[in-house]
């Protein structure tokens, strides 16, 4: 007895944006169809190996693709793993596929959504509807005593389920009236394209009319020299449903130490970066029956942005989620695949600096993750870093950093939150004297970055905002100090005690009467305010104030503060000085007390000139 059933909620919706053709392209619904038929094989064909019973066990796996011009009607027909009664309604009644769960997600956003965004989804079999003004599913499962099942829809609110009459084999067909304004899919030169754009990779013969299309060998398994650029992108298109082209790849094709082949891509962008999560990852075969479709373990976590396939005839067939993790041979491939990876980013790093600089500012911070994160292979991936840095606009890695500099024990850096800032500040003044370059820090992360690394190539780095920071070598590094200074300095020290930890004559400013820098050790001012916003019991810690004793400020200061009895003056003085060097740093600790400190400061000078 038919049944009608109402589709979840949710499928109403998504019908609505199909039927309204959300897709430029509506011949989208053959690969979606395809795609199906496809998983249904894979699924059956791993059944059989792990030595299930399977119905019809005898069928051929393939597609077939027929056309009727009379009826009006396309059908997709696959001998996999079918579907029972209480599946077909589970599974085409709701929404169970989590890809376009997100999907509808992502629609609710709208911002950031743009077409192609759009087609990396596929929302899989309710795509037919663009072309149908009904839909007749016939399945019928691998297991041994299911009946055949019917699915009827027009792509409204209801569908009908029902059983058939007659002899079904094993599988499932799809047979679509195609509505008044499609009907150019009943041309087979059509159809045949089609197929040839989204789905001649698929591992499976597929007929049209009975007569077989051409289709292409898994590329993985190809000797690399035979391939072309082009073939690599196809492919790419193919695995991710999309239109987009792959920033680089690789192949790997060996047979020993361990058995691989494998094509990794690098996407073109991070799906995650809008906060979706990305459905294609890198699918595990063994000698081309797949075993997972995303396969977490093939990489560390920090390359989980790769895409691709990975084939091993030394992977057992009947790995599981829970094994997969320590399995010996996964580990085996995933070392290889990490250093293979590694060294071919070296290579996009020499070869295709335009793209690899791409590759950075959209996977950049996976690589950094790997450093923070203590990976083995973390001095291989400080090679692969771009830095800005003070005398150019192109980003560096550590490297040419060091080609740049005559100080080759040292890599020196500041930390800032904006570029323009940062290279105003008087830190900077003894390394543009002297042509030193200096990376320029300017994400919170990148610090703790370098904290990772340690050393790099036996260079140490060097925050410029620390004391004890000079160019100078020998005896220009020595401050010769008078007595006149000294006791400037301890009553500078004594007047600022609560602010700052020690006043000091500097040697590395050139223009700048002084400087705040940080004690040896303490993270930078932008970590501490970081960290202080993080915990508010976070103190930070207090600065050291550097004069500048060749700038005339420093001499007029000197008598001032020795001289003056004006206990208020010079104590208003002196804090608008800290409060200055602080500005120079892009910052300052104490807005409203800063600002009484200048006006009084204009109130005496306008007494002054009264006078
Ligand atoms: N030809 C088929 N054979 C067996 N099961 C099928 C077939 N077509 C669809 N299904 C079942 O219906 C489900 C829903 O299909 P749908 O295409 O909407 O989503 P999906 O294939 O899971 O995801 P997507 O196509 O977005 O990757 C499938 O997961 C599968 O279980």
């Amino acid at each position: 007895m038919a049944r009608r059933i109402k589709f979840k909620s949710e499928v109403g919706r998504l019908l609505d944006i199909v039927i309204h053709s959300l897709y430029k392209h509506r011949d989208i619904f053959l690969r979606e169809l395809i795609s199906n038929s496809v998983d249904a094989l894979n699924k059956l064909k791993f059944k059989q190996l792990q030595g299930e019973e399977i119905a019809d066990g005898e069928l051929e796996h393939r597609i077939d693709i027929k056309v009727d011009q009379n009826e009006k009607t396309i059908e997709i027909i696959d001998t996999g793993i079918g579907m029972t009664e209480d599946e077909i309604i589970e599974n085409l009644g709701t929404i169970a596929h989590s890809g376009t769960k997100k999907f509808l997600e992502l629609l609710d956003k709208k911002d950031n959504v743009t077409e192609e965004l759009i087609g990396q989804f596929g929302v899989g079999f309710y795509s037919v509807f663009m072309v149908a003004e009904k839909v007749e599913v016939v399945s019928k499962s691998y297991l041994k005593d299911a009946y055949p099942v019917k699915w009827i829809s027009e792509g409204k609110e209801r569908f009908t389920v029902d059983t058939v009459e007659g002899e079904v084999k094993r599988g499932t067909s799809v047979k679509i009236y195609l509505k008044e304004d499609a009907l150019e899919f009943l041309s087979e030169s059509r159809i045949e394209a089609i197929v040839d754009r989204y789905s001649k990779f698929v591992p499976y013969p597929i007929y049209l009319n009975g007569r077989k299309l051409k289709q292409v060998k898994p590329l993985w398994l190809e000797n690399p020299n035979s391939l072309k650029k082009e073939d690599y992108e196809e492919f790419y298109k193919y695995l991710t449903k999309s239109e987009l082209k792959p920033l680089s790849y690789l192949h790997i094709y060996s047979d020993a130490p361990v058995d691989l082949k494998s094509i990794i891509y690098i996407p073109p962008f991070s799906l995650v970066k809008f906060g979706i999560e990305d459905d294609t990852g890198i699918r595990l075969y063994n000698r081309k029956v797949l075993i997972d479709e995303k396969t977490e373990e093939l990489v560390p976590d920090y390359l989980r942005f790769l895409k691709g396939v990975v084939d091993s005839e030394d992977i057992q067939l009947n790995i599981s989620r829970e094994t997969i993790q320590n399995d010996p041979v996964v580990l085996r491939l995933k070392k290889t695949i990490t250093s293979k990876f590694i060294k071919h980013l070296k290579d996009f790093l020499k070869k295709d600096r335009a793209n690899y600089n791409l590759f950075f500012d959209e996977f950049g911070v996976y690589l950094k993750e790997g450093i923070v994160k203590d990976y083995p292979e973390k001095q291989d991936l400080a090679e692969l870093l771009l830095f800005e840095y003070t005398d150019g606009n192109e980003k560096i890695t550590l490297s040419e950093y060091l080609e740049k500099t005559d100080y080759k024990d040292s890599i020196y850096y500041i930390v800032g939150e904006d570029r323009k800032t940062i290279e105003k500040s008087p830190y900077l003044e003894q390394f543009y004297q002297k042509g030193v370059p200096v990376l320029i820090l300017t994400q919170v992360l990148d610090e703790t970055v370098i904290e990772h690394i340690g050393k790099f190539k036996e260079a140490e780095f060097k925050l410029i905002t620390r004391e004890d920071i000079t160019l100078e070598k020998g005896e220009k590094a020595e401050k010769t100090i008078e007595e006149e200074d000294k006791k400037f300095l301890e009553k500078v020290k004594e007047i600022l005690k609560d602010r700052i930890f020690d006043a000091v004559i500097s040697t590395r400013l050139v223009k700048s009467p002084y400087c705040l820098v940080s004690q040896k050790n303490s993270p930078s001012s932008q970590m501490e305010r970081m960290m202080n916003a993080l915990n508010k019991f976070y103190v930070p810690s207090k600065k050291i104030l550097e004069f500048n004793p060749s700038h005339p400020v420093y001499k007029n200061l000197k008598r001032f503060i020795l001289n003056s009895n004006d206990k208020e003056l010079k104590e208003t003085l002196l804090n608008s000085i800290v409060d200055a060097a602080e500005l120079s740093e892009g910052f300052l600790s104490d807005i409203p007390s800063s600002v009484e400190r200048y006006n009084q400061l204009i109130e005496r000078f306008l007494e002054l000139d009264k006078k």
